[in-house]
């Protein structure tokens, strides 16, 4: 297609070229000795520019006043093809003209120098004659440009030289490049020498004295006091000069030496490293770096020579502590706890940036406040003379909606404990967001995720006071993915309040096969509560239906029955948490055929089991956190067994670290003392937070727990049970297991084994199974705990460790 282009175009060119031939003839007459080929070459360079043409053959035939005129000598053929792309249009214009093609290379502007070793002469182009016939061309010598010709291939190869590098030249090449790299890295390293000497302290070099706050001038106290207040960083104790094992340690594992500027920074990990030598260009951090770094510097210590060492510790906060890894449905629900309001309010999760910086503030704060010395105590004395109410946790369980939250918000609003003003704000935000009916909901759910979806996730803690006892309230999410964190409610309370919604439909849905109305009762009763009070909810939502009452308390009562409560420990109460029916207030007008307690009263006599107060220690931590500046380590859970005070020494399982008791609060008030059957909030001493996580224990370490690895269960099972992998639950306590053997199967009501080495369990079978921990060195269990194994995100069994 292109090809015949060229040929339509070379037609119309021969038309051009004959006719600027005739006229350029004309002009010149027979006296200039030019030929037709010579013509029609500057007629085809000129592109048929006939003035052009005439002026050039002119100046080529003319008396040679220019030396730069001379025809040039002629090129090689091996030269033409420098020049393709004219040369070989006109060789083609020539051929299809029938002209023998020859070359003109005493054309101007033709560089004979490029076809000729590419550039090894450098020519201007006013040397080439090139621009000899321009206008233009007649600028003064001073004023014209150059053109170089630059090299395309280097000097050598095919166009001469061998190409090789002579020894000399890599000599002075290799010289030169070692000159330059020393030349970058000298530049580096004073780079990060120049980073740390603007780090360092613009103090003298003399060991610094201890200042007292009034021999300070007025700015410099104030700064003092506010590095005091806020930061809590600077520990004036003595520290040894080297530590050559966690530096060895440290480089061992890949972190670096201090002293190697260029691996000191992935230092900065996760890892508590001790720089002596190095760390003598650095200072306390700025406020700015403290904030900046966050809790990776924790601690900071100054030794007496003025060597500052840095102890650089990651330590993974306790929502960032997982005690159960492996995917399953279950793992939904631990995530939920490690980012959960837990039991302490005070630890809030939030992402707004003010409450991220006081954390961060929280993180930096070491421990330093000293720890009381040991009052010697009675505490058994103490609690019997104590003229203190009585404490009792009960745990609010039921199937999801049913009503808990609702129901737990209306009590504690009713009691006072929150006021109408929090109740009308909750309404407006709640009505916002479409969820107008749950804003009593709201006292108990949260955090954004459980009002937004209107489902409580995680146990949620409150307290009231009746005349008589102390509530602590522990609402369990309904939901069957938040079973796990309804068992850690359930196994610190005394005992339940089981919510039912009575509305049309719900109830049955609630207690069919794998409602969570029944396995919230069976998983209560398993892991050892007795009392139960079961709360008719809704009753608004069928009109007070004195029918309806009737039949869902007699499938209940026979339920729980079989279940294993006893009627004297079983309460009824008809109630509507929305409305506030027989809450705290009777409803006589509504229910006229109810004339029984209210549900505050039938909370208030409910007596609290008894406890192992004698009994040696034993806490299962519920949630740890920084308690504040003064309390970098804190946890919360409940007091099982035993007693404590305030200096005691504490065992951790299974990290097996000690820790001191620096501080007691019992539902947020300071106390010297606690006993079995106290929620409490312990503030530590002398134990990093990450040898501590939700689900271990506490126990004096006179009578430690030993952690057990393999064990049997007597258990009640609630799905089909053979050999295989479960979830192993106690309270916060998540571990994986296996079940490796059925031991028995026994009968409910003799006790009498029903028959050796069952192949299964059914559902509802009392067994004794042999279950082994798969992960880790064990659990800290012992004789006569409870717990629950779950697969699948169901539970399957509950039972007691014999
Ligand atoms: N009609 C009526 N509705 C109620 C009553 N109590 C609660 N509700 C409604 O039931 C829905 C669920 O209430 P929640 O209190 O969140 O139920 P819950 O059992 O705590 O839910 P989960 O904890 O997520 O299982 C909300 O829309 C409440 O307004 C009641 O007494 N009467």
């Amino acid at each position: 297609m292109s090809r015949h282009k060229n040929i339509r175009n070379l037609d119309l060119h021969a038309g051009q070229l004959r006719k600027g031939l005739a006229q350029v003839r004309k002009t010149l007459g027979t006296e200039i000795p030019v030929t037709d080929k010579e013509i029609q070459e500057s007629l085809w360079y000129y592109y048929f520019d006939v003035s052009k043409t005439i002026n050039y053959i002119l100046s080529q035939h003319a008396p040679a006043e220019n030396p730069k005129a001379k025809p040039q000598p002629q090129p090689s053929r091996k030269a033409q093809k420098g020049t393709s792309g004219i040369s070989f249009s006109l060789s083609s214009y020539m051929a299809h003209e029938h002209v023998c093609a020859s070359p003109r290379t005493n054309l101007p502007g033709c560089l004979p120098g490029i076809g000729q070793g590419h550039g090894s002469e450098k020519k201007t182009a006013t040397e080439l004659g090139f621009f000899r016939d321009c206008p233009w061309g007649n600028v003064p010598e001073h004023r014209r440009g150059e053109i170089i010709v630059e090299r395309i291939h280097p000097r050598g190869g095919l166009l001469g030289g061998s190409g090789k590098m002579s020894k000399l030249a890599a000599l002075a090449k290799a010289r030169k490049e070692k000159a330059v790299a020393e030349k970058k890295q000298d530049g580096e390293e004073k780079a990060s020498v120049s980073l740390l000497a603007r780090l360092a302290p613009k103090a003298p070099a003399r060991a610094p004295t201890p200042i007292s706050k009034s021999s300070l001038p007025p700015t410099q106290e104030s700064k003092q006091e506010i590095k005091q207040k806020t930061k809590q960083v600077i520990m004036p104790e003595p520290q040894p000069e080297a530590e050559p094992e966690k530096i060895a340690a440290a480089s061992s594992q890949g972190l670096g030496h201090p002293e190697d500027p260029k691996t000191f920074f992935p230092i900065l990990k996760d890892k508590s490293i001790y720089m002596p030598q190095f760390t003598s260009l650095l200072g306390s951090p700025s406020s700015f770096a403290l904030s900046f770094f966050g809790e990776r510097i924790s601690t900071i210590k100054m030794n007496t020579t003025n060597q500052e060492t840095f102890a650089i510790s990651g330590a993974p906060t306790a929502a960032q502590a997982k005690a159960f890894s492996e995917p399953s449905p279950d793992d939904i629900v631990i995530a939920a706890q490690s980012g959960s309001k837990g039991l302490n309010n005070a630890r809030k999760k939030t992402d707004k940036p003010v409450e991220k910086i006081e954390a961060a503030v929280q993180a930096m704060a070491i421990d330093n406040a000293p720890v009381k010395t040991r009052k010697k105590i009675d505490v058994l004395e103490e609690f019997k003379n104590a003229k203190t109410k009585e404490s009792a946790n009960f745990v609010v369980i039921g199937h999801v909606d049913a009503g808990k939250s609702t129901l737990m918000g209306r009590l504690l609003y009713d009691c006072g404990v929150i006021d109408e003003r929090t109740i009308q704000k909750f309404k407006a935000e709640a009505e916002k967001i479409g969820k107008s009916s749950f804003h009593f909901a709201w006292v108990l759910d949260q955090t954004d995720e459980e009002r937004s979806r209107g489902v409580t996730m995680d146990i949620a803690t409150n307290h009231f006071s009746t005349a008589s006892t102390n509530f602590t309230i522990l609402d369990a999410p309904g939901h069957r993915d938040f079973v796990p964190n309804m068992i850690a409610g359930a196994s610190q309370a005394d005992f339940a309040v089981l919510v039912l919604d009575a509305s049309t439909g719900a109830f049955e849905s609630g207690f069919q096969n794998n409602g969570q109305t029944r396995e919230h009762t069976l998983l209560a009763r398993a892991i050892g509560i007795s009392r139960i009070i079961v709360a008719v909810n809704k009753l608004d939502a069928v009109n007070w239906n004195h029918d309806r009452y009737i039949e869902i308390t007699q499938q209940m009562s026979h339920f729980l029955s079989n279940a294993g409560f006893s009627s004297d420990s079983t309460s009824f109460v008809p109630c509507s948490g929305l409305t506030g029916a027989n809450i705290v207030h009777d409803a006589r007008d509504k229910m006229p055929w109810y004339n029984g307690p209210t549900l505050i009263q039938t909370l208030e006599s409910s007596k609290p089991q008894s406890r192992g107060i004698s009994s040696p220690l034993r806490i299962t931590i519920n949630d740890v956190f920084r308690g504040g500046i003064q309390n970098p380590v804190s946890i919360s859970g409940r007091i099982e067994a035993g007693s404590l005070q305030v200096a005691d020494t504490l065992l951790t399982l299974p990290s097996k670290e000690s820790a001191t008791v620096k501080g007691i609060e019992i539902n947020e008030q300071s106390s010297e003392w606690a006993v079995a059957g106290h929620n409490v909030t312990l503030h530590l001493s002398g134990i990093d937070i990450i040898h501590l996580k939700p689900g271990d224990v506490m126990c004096s370490p006179e009578s430690p727990i030993v952690p057990l690895s393999c064990f049997d269960l007597k258990i009640l099972s609630l799905e089909t049970i053979t050999p295989m992998l479960v979830g192993i639950h106690r309270g916060r306590l998540n571990a994986s297991g296996r079940v490796v053997s059925l031991l028995e199967s026994i009968d409910k009501t003799t006790g009498k084994t029903l028959k050796k080495k069952p192949r299964h369990v059914s559902p509802g079978v009392i067994a004794r199974i042999k279950v082994e921990v798969t992960l880790g060195a064990g659990i800290p269990v012992e004789k006569g705990n409870k717990l629950v194994l779950r697969l699948g995100g169901k539970t399957v069994a509950a039972g007691i460790v014999e």
